[in-house]
C-alpha cells in the first residue's frame, strides 16, 4: 500500500506565465515565493509552495503528494511499475527546482500526470497573500475520472486513500482527517478539475464573492455549501479555464473506523444546499 501523507503542490503550464501570475497575487491572493526563469512558485500557508505556474502547454497539469521517505517512495515506483505504469525519476535539477529531496511521476489510470515526492521543503515564513483572501491554505484537489470505479481501486487499494462521501460515483477521499484530500469527478479526459484553498471564515467567502464579481471574473458555482464536507464554498474561472475553489469550514473525521461513506445525488441537491446551480463545463459534458 502506498501511504500518502497529503497533497503538496499543484504545477499549471500556461502560455501567459505573466497573466497567469497577475491572477494567482492580484485575484487568488497567493504570494509570489520564487520567480526563476520560465516558473514561478506561489505560497498559500507555511510551506514553500503549493502553487508553480510554468511557461508551458496548459494541458500540462501536475499534481504532487507526499510520501513518508525514500524508500517509501522506491517502494511505491516498484508497486507501479508491476502495474504497468511508467515511472520517471526527477533529476537533481528538477528536485532542487521543486524544493524536494526526491520524486517520481506517472500517470494515474485516467491519465492524470501525478508526482510523489520526498522532504518537500517548508519556508519557515508565515505566508501573507497579495490581497486579503483570507487564504490558510491549499487543501485539496479536483482530478478527472474517465472511470470512477477504476480510479477509486486505484487511490484505495494501491495507494490509502479512503472514501469520505460519493456524489453519485464520484468519490471524495481522505488521507488523513480532513474531509477529503482528493475529488474525483467523471470527465472524458485528464486534468485537474479544481484546485481548493481553505479561508478562514464565511466573511470571506462573501468578501470574495463581491471582489470576483465585480472584477467580472467568471462564478462558476456559488457561493454556496456542501453536503458532503458542509463547507462553505464559492468556485471561480482562472487562466486556462482552471477552476479555483474557496472553501470554509470543512468537516474532520475522527470516528475512523466508524465512518461510513455517505452517498449523495449527482445533481444540484448534492453539490449544494443552498440552491446554488453549477456553471462548470465538466457537469455538463
Ligand atoms: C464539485 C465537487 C467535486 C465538490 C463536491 C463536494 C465538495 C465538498 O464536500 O467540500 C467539494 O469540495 C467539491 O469540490
Ligand atoms: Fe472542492
Amino acid at each position: 500500500m502506498i501511504e500518502l501523507k497529503d497533497v503538496v503542490y499543484c504545477r499549471l503550464g500556461t502560455r501567459d506565465l505573466e497573466g497567469a501570475v497577475w491572477f494567482a497575487q492580484n485575484i487568488l491572493g497567493l504570494e509570489v515565493s520564487e520567480n526563476r526563469k520560465g516558473a514561478v512558485h506561489f505560497k498559500s500557508d507555511s510551506r514553500d509552495h503549493t502553487l508553480c505556474y510554468f511557461e508551458g502547454d496548459p494541458e500540462d497539469q501536475v499534481t504532487a503528494f507526499e510520501l513518508g521517505s525514500s524508500a517509501d517512495l522506491h517502494a511505491a515506483a516498484a508497486t507501479l511499475e508491476t502495474l504497468q505504469q511508467k515511472v520517471y525519476y526527477g533529476t537533481r535539477e528538477e528536485c532542487e527546482a521543486r524544493h524536494v529531496r526526491e520524486f517520481i511521476r506517472f500517470s494515474d489510470p485516467t491519465g492524470n500526470s501525478i508526482e510523489f515526492v520526498v522532504r518537500p521543503a517548508i519556508s519557515g515564513q508565515r505566508y501573507h497573500g497579495t490581497r486579503d483572501a483570507g487564504i490558510t491554505g491549499f487543501s485539496h484537489v479536483g482530478l478527472c475520472s474517465s472511470d470512477l470505479e477504476r480510479d477509486e481501486k486505484f487511490w484505495t487499494r494501491v495507494c490509502n486513500a479512503r472514501v469520505s462521501d460519493r456524489i453519485g460515483d464520484a468519490p471524495l477521499m481522505r488521507l488523513g482527517s480532513i474531509h477529503h484530500t482528493i475529488a474525483l469527478f467523471p470527465y472524458h479526459k485528464a486534468g485537474i478539475q479544481h484546485i481548493n484553498h481553505q479561508v478562514e471564515s464565511t466573511d470571506d467567502i462573501q468578501r470574495s464573492t463581491n471582489f470576483i464579481r465585480d472584477r467580472q471574473i467568471n462564478i462558476t458555482f456559488g457561493p454556496g455549501r456542501h453536503p458532503t464536507s458542509s463547507a462553505q464554498f464559492l468556485y471561480f474561472s482562472g487562466p486556462d479555464g482552471m477552476t479555483f475553489e474557496y472553501s470554509t469550514g470543512v468537516c474532520e473525521i475522527h470516528d475512523e473506523p466508524l465512518w461510513r461513506d455517505r452517498q449523495f445525488a449527482f445533481e444540484p441537491v448534492g453539490f449544494c444546499q443552498w440552491g446554488a446551480k453549477p456553471n462548470i463545463a465538466a457537469f455538463e459534458d
